[in-house]
């Protein structure tokens, strides 16, 4: 697990370190690290190899040039240009007694042609509004001539607190101080930052914003069957998912649930003929069950709410889906319970627009959540599982090759499985969402959701072991 921090904690953090900040030793710290990174990328022979700096006036700027004054010690030729008027004065003073070179706007984009990488030192945590003028020219030139860019703290443009993909640069490596912020692990904004190094520079951080799950979240959380496990203690998984308008999302629900690796599927739905023709081990007889899930392709239903009041009666764990979520009434929820909506549905849920989900989404899942006394993993390119205690957790992410019509119900069923074999719901949540974003990192491509699900079940013995893309 690892945590993303805020900047107005990493600003208090700094703060707090006193005489370290004000002698400047954070920033020595900082351009240390950085100039190590930059060292790395150039190989084994530095000597001789080319760097751009492109130097802002705050200190972002400042990390930019001490680590540039690092770089010349070692027989590397720095350039450097100055996006602003006015830069980190002693860095300025030390990278030209370093023999650190001035160029404009002009020459720097010149300078690409044969510059063997940029460093990024336009604007860090204070950026504000995206990148403009010079600098966003400047940036596109990078990525025309695909120019490596090494980005200091983030990719200058975007927003440490932010997903959103403000113009900025795209950078190969970020190299960022005390711990990671939103923007990079967030989509889109995360695109843009290339690999991530973090660096300790000696801040004393609190409690995270945001934590992350990784691979080794969701092999050391999964229910691994042991030698005496038995299909009832795996888990019972009561589906009541589909309709005949939509008979495949009982079908794709109850895959998931299946290729998740529940014991034991009942499905008690409307599609029990297309259910058992693609699954014969699913069960369609009542019984005791350890979990529900509901909701997913019902479309509109007159007993909706009648069957959601009805399960969550039951006291079960329960997965509540796409149109059930819109039946739960004042129902009084709990933590065993998980809502699954993606944005447009957590929109209607919160009665707010759904671009104001899209810009804020960690916000509007943690309210939700507090609000319903529920879990709720908000789907889509990030996957956020809130917990009513405020805690947020991000899934494990994957490619886009997964947004399709279908994947969500798959996805729902994987969740299930979890709960039925006895994981809380935040864990079930952030397990299936993983599983199911490891799948499309480890085959992607344009394949159905019937296809990827069987995937999830290939790599969850591939957790155990090397050689899976994580
Ligand atoms: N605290 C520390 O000592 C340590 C900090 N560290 C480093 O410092 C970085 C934070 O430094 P910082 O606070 O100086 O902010 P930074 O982002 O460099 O510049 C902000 C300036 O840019 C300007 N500006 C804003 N938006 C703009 C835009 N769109 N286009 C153009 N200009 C824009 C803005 O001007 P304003 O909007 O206020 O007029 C302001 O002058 C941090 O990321 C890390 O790298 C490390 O050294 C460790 C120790
Ligand atoms: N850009 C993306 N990258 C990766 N996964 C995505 C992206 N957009 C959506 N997803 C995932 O695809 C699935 C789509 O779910 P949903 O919209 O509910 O589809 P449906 O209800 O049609 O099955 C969810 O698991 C979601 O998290
Ligand atoms: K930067």
């Amino acid at each position: 697990m690892d945590s993303v921090f805020t900047v107005a904690e990493i600003r208090r953090a700094e703060e707090a370190t006193g005489d370290l900040l004000a002698s400047g030793e954070l920033m020595q710290r900082a351009a240390s690290a950085l100039a190590s990174v930059v060292l790395d990328e150039l190989g084994d022979r530095p000597r001789g190899r080319r760097v751009l700096l492109a130097v802002g006036s705050g200190n972002n700027g400042g990390d930019a040039l001490w680590a540039g004054v690092r770089l010349l010690r070692r027989g590397v030729r720095v350039d450097a240009w100055r996006t602003a008027d006015a830069v980190h004065e002693e860095g300025w003073a030390a990278f030209v007694a370093a023999g650190g070179r001035e160029v404009d706007a002009m020459s720097a984009l010149e300078a690409l042609v044969d510059a063997d990488l940029v460093v990024d030192g336009v604007l860090g945590i204070g950026g504000r509004g995206g990148l403009r003028g010079a600098a966003a020219v400047f940036a596109q030139a990078c990525a025309d001539t695909q120019t490596p860019v090494i980005a200091v703290d983030l990719p200058s443009g975007l927003e440490g607190d932010s997903c959103v993909a403000l113009p900025s640069f795209a950078a190969d490596v970020t190299v960022t101080f005390g711990g990671r912020k939103a923007c990079q692990v967030l989509q889109p904004a995360a695109s843009r930052c290339g690999r991530v190094v973090v660096v300790d520079i000696g801040l004393d951080l609190g409690e995270p914003e945001l934590w992350t799950w990784s691979a080794a979240d969701v092999a050391a959380h999964y229910p691994w069957p042991g030698p005496d496990s038995d299909k009832y203690a795996r888990g019972v998984v009561g589906v009541d998912t589909g309709s005949a308008t939509y008979p495949g999302a009982a079908v794709l629900a109850t895959m998931g649930a299946v290729y998740g690796g529940a014991g034991m599927v009942r499905y008690l739905g409307a599609a029990r003929d297309a259910v058992v023709a693609a699954l014969p081990n699913v069960v369609t007889a009542a019984g005791r069950v350890q979990a529900w899930l509901v909701g997913s392709g019902w479309g509109s239903r007159p007993d909706a709410s009648a069957i959601v009041a009805w399960c969550l009666g039951e006291g079960l764990p329960t997965v509540v889906d796409a149109d059930a979520l819109f039946a739960l009434g004042d129902a009084t929820l709990g933590g065993h319970v998980l809502l699954t909506p993606h944005a447009g549905e957590l929109a209607r849920l919160l009665s707010v627009e759904r671009s104001a989900v899209e810009a804020d989404p960690a916000g509007h899942a943690r309210r939700a959540a507090s609000e319903t006394g529920a879990v709720v993993l908000l789907k889509g390119a990030s996957q956020y599982v809130a917990e009513p205690s405020g805690r947020v957790t991000l899934a494990v992410g994957g490619p886009a090759w997964t947004a399709q019509a279908g994947s969500g119900d798959t996805l729902a069923g994987l969740c299930a499985a979890m709960l039925a074999a006895g994981r809380p719901a935040g864990e079930a949540a952030l397990l299936g969402a993983s599983l199911q974003a490891i799948a499309a990192r480890n085959f992607p491509g344009p394949r159905p959701p019937q296809d990827l699900v069987r995937h999830v079940a290939d790599v969850i013995p591939m957790l155990r072991s090397p050689g899976l893309d994580r």
